[in-house]
Order: structure tokens, then sequence, then C-alpha cells
């Protein structure tokens, strides 16, 4: 390949988890071993939080109502459009059953889990649209029992908008915890009593690790951390809407990439030129973050062709995809590695984030090279079933006997023998030869 870095990255995806590893390693085991305490001692030491951890019925609508009456309307649009796309994907899964041959049926069953927490992050922004996007999927998936965490913004708790999107969205609990010890909180079932089946949402470095290391413990939805962009552009793209695109991104935090993979020259300068400038006019939160991001993690790749382009970018896998080249459906037809997949100058990554309708819940580090976004599917078990006649279990037995003895498992032989003799009794069959060691 002839790829042609015209600016490299110095930091990368792993040094931003191995520096998070053994804090939350720590935080985990403490709170493991001390429980409620130690989750209280963490949002004081933390997030200087020293209110109650379960957010009142009453007081949640009490601040939700704070809310003005337009922002409450625009997210009640955008939540609306979540959920439609989410019962979408409940709708495009089901149930079934198949007869495998005569007498033998097996099905699959969808079942949703039983309790699903959900983080919605809060340190430098109030994420209201991650409230929505973790709690309406959940929702729509059928899972009885949905309990929210966020972290406090400021002195009276979780950011009303917040409040009123997670209540709007159908949230059964609320607690003002952000960091590890939400998740450890939600993975435990503290101050809830419902430990959760499965912990989804995003968050920071710590957030994304702490997920990562209580797996087992609790289903995860994917490794949702510091958001990640790549635009692929080519001659046609317009290099100020390319650059603003990568600059919005960049917004999230210090530690999230923004990548371009260009296929002509003069776009790609254009664009190095351009988002410095755009970086410099953002106010101070912004700036900061997008400025260290771009620094730091920012990457410039110019490519010969658009297979070559491709090629890129499925090996960065990035988690926000945009396309902003001629022929859309060649590159839907074959980009395989991504978060979400936005194309054509007319849509972009924040339409995404607010309120397109599909998830902005998505995996970052090359997490999308074996998973997709948060979707119902997460929230569903497609657990199987089986069902037979006796006359339908006989083959069926007959190459269980054979298969268990061949792999010296004579206990499982003698499952399938009992009911041949039981119900065939009489016929001389081939159970393969006894296991005798
Ligand atoms: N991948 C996705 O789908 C997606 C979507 C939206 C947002 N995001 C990402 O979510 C992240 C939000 O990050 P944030 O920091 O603003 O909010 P956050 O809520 O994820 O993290 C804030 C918490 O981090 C904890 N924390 C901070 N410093 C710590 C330390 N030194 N040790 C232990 N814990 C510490 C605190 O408890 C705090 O409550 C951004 O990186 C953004 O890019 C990702
Ligand atoms: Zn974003």
């Amino acid at each position: 390949m002839s790829v042609d870095y015209l600016k490299r990255a110095s930091r990368t995806a792993e040094d931003t988890t191995a520096e998070a590893r053994p804090v939350v390693e720590a935080m985990l085991a403490d709170i493991a071993a001390r429980g409620e305490t130690a989750v209280r001692d963490y949002a004081a030491k933390l997030d200087g939080w020293h209110g109650g951890i379960l957010v009142t019925a009453e007081e949640a609508e009490r601040r939700a109502a704070e809310v003005p009456a337009a922002l409450r309307a625009d997210i009640d649009y955008a939540v609306d459009r979540v959920r439609r796309f989410a019962e979408a994907q409940r709708a495009s899964v089901r149930d079934f059953e198949v007869e495998i041959s005569p007498g033998v049926v097996a099905g699959q069953k969808l079942v949703p889990m039983a309790v699903a927490g959900c983080y919605v992050p809060a340190g430098r922004y109030a994420h209201i649209a991650s409230a929505y996007m973790g709690v309406a999927t959940a929702k729509a998936a059928g899972v009885p029992t949905v309990i929210a965490c966020s972290g406090p913004r400021g002195g009276s708790g979780i950011h009303p908008a917040v409040l009123y999107a997670l209540r709007r969205a159908g949230a059964d609990a609320i607690m003002t915890l952000g960091g590890v010890q939400a998740i450890a909180a939600l993975a435990h079932g503290l101050f809830t009593g419902k430990p959760a089946d499965i912990v989804v949402g995003p968050g920071n470095k710590f957030v994304a690790e702490a997920k990562r290391q209580i797996y087992g413990k609790v289903g995860i939805d994917v490794f949702a951390g510091p958001s990640e962009v790549a635009v692929i552009a080519d001659a046609t793209a317009d290099p100020e809407v390319v650059a603003v695109d990568l600059v919005a991104q960049m917004e999230h935090g210090h530690e999230s990439p923004g990548w371009l993979i260009a296929t002509d020259r003069a776009l790609a300068d254009a664009v190095m030129r351009r988002v410095p400038e755009l970086i410099a006019a953002l106010p101070p939160t912004a700036r900061d973050a997008a400025g260290a991001a771009w620094r730091d993690f920012g990457e410039v790749v110019l490519c010969a062709t658009r297979e070559e382009a491709v090629e890129v970018s499925d090996r960065y896998c990035c988690e926000h995809l945009q396309v902003q080249a001629a022929d859309p459906a060649w590159w839907l037809a074959n980009l395989r590695n991504y978060g979400s997949l936005f194309l054509g100058e007319e849509t972009t990554v924040a339409f995404g984030d607010k309120a397109t309708g599909p998830n902005h819940i998505l995996p970052t580090k090359a997490a999308g090279r074996y998973s997709a976004g948060l979707s119902v599917h997460k929230f569903l078990k497609p657990l199987s079933w089986q069902r037979m006649t006796r006359e339908g279990s006989r083959d069926v037995a007959l190459a269980t006997a054979r298969i268990s003895r061949a792999e010296g498992m004579e206990a499982h032989a003698r499952s399938a023998d009992i009911r041949l003799a039981r119900y065939f009794p009489g016929t001389d069959f081939d159970l393969g030869e006894p296991v005798t060691g």
C-alpha cells in the first residue's frame, strides 16, 4: 500500500487503557469489599457529591420540571426517534421453531434481561442524549427494570435535562453516581437491591475500563470509551465541512481521536490548515479538549485509491465513520469495520449523536471488529429449546451414543442407551464400543 501519513498520532488507545487499568482495579476491589460505604467515599472524593444516591420520584419530577419547555420538546422529539429505531430492531428478530428432522423440533425464544443498568456520562458535558440512547433501547427490548446512573453536575446533582430525558425514556430508578463507582454499584445492586444483568452506556477511559474488568459478573454492551471520528473524503468533499465535523467530535475529550482518510492531497492540506483555526475559535472547555485530541491523537492519511481508503478505514475501525465522497452506495457496500456509518455531506455524526434515531453508544478502540453498538439485541437473549417424540429421538440417540463413546464419555452414552432400550425394546442397535478406560 502506498499510503502517506501527513500527520501521525503520538498517543494511542492502548496508552489510555493502560493508564486507567490499575486505578480501576483497586477501586473495584475496594467496592466489592466495602460496598455502599466505598461507593459513597468515591462519590465524595472524585465528584464532590455528599448528597443522597437514589433520586426520589418526587425530586426527579420537580427538577425535570425546571427544564424549559422548548428543550423538553426537543428531547421528546429525539426520544421518539430513538424508540422508533429500537422498535424496528426489535421487530427484525423473532422467536421461531423448526422441525430439524421428523419428530425433532427446536426453537429460539427471545427473553429480555430482567435488570439493565444504564450509565450516562456527566464529566465534561451534560450528556442528555446518552440518557435516552440507553434507557429507551432497554425499554424497547422489554427490560422490566432499568436503573440509570449519572454523575452530579454541580451541587444539586444530576443535570435537570438528563433527569427529564431519563424519565421520558422510561427509567425505573435513578442514582446520582458517576465513574467506576457507578458501574460497580449497578453490577452489585447497591442502593437498589437489584444487581444488573447487563450494564450499558458510554464513558471515559475509567468507565470503559470498569465495564471491561467487571464483565463476567455482569454483561456489558461493548467497549464504548472516548469518542472517535474518521472522515473519508475525496476531491468532491468540502474541506470546510470536513474540518468542522472532525473538530465536532474531538470536542468530546483530550483522548478523542480525529482521523482524516483522504484520496486527494489538496483536500487534505486544506482540512489540516483549517482544523487548528476552528479549534482556536471554540469556547474554552471544547478548545482544550479538541486541541489536545488533535495534537496527540489526530492523524491524516493520504490514499491513492478508494480501495486503499477502505483498507485503511477498516484497520482504524473507527467508532463514527463519515464518508464525504462520491458514490455513497459503493462505500456502504465495501466498508466493513466501524461503529456507525454516516453517508454523504447531508448527514453528520452530530445528528446521529443527538437525534437521528440509531444508537450513539458505539464500539471504540477497534471493538467494531467484533461488535456493533448498543441495540435492542444486547438486552435480549436468543435462548434455544428442543423437544422430540420417541420416534424422532431414535436417530439422535444413536448418533449421541456413538459420538459420546468416541469421546470417551460413557455416562453421556448411557443417557441415549436407556431411551433406546425403553422406546424400542428388543431392537439391536449399534451403540459404539463401550468405554473401558
Ligand atoms: N463510545 C460512545 O458511544 C460514546 C458516546 C458518548 C460519549 N462518549 C464518551 O464518554 C466520555 C464522557 O467522559 P466524561 O469524563 O465527560 O464523563 P464520565 O461520566 O464518563 O466520567 C466522569 C467520571 O469519571 C470519574 N473519574 C474522573 N477522574 C478519575 C480518576 N482520576 N480516577 C477515577 N475516576 C475518575 C469520576 O468519578 C467522574 O464521575 C467521553 O470520553 C466521550 O467521548 C462515548
Ligand atoms: Zn459526538
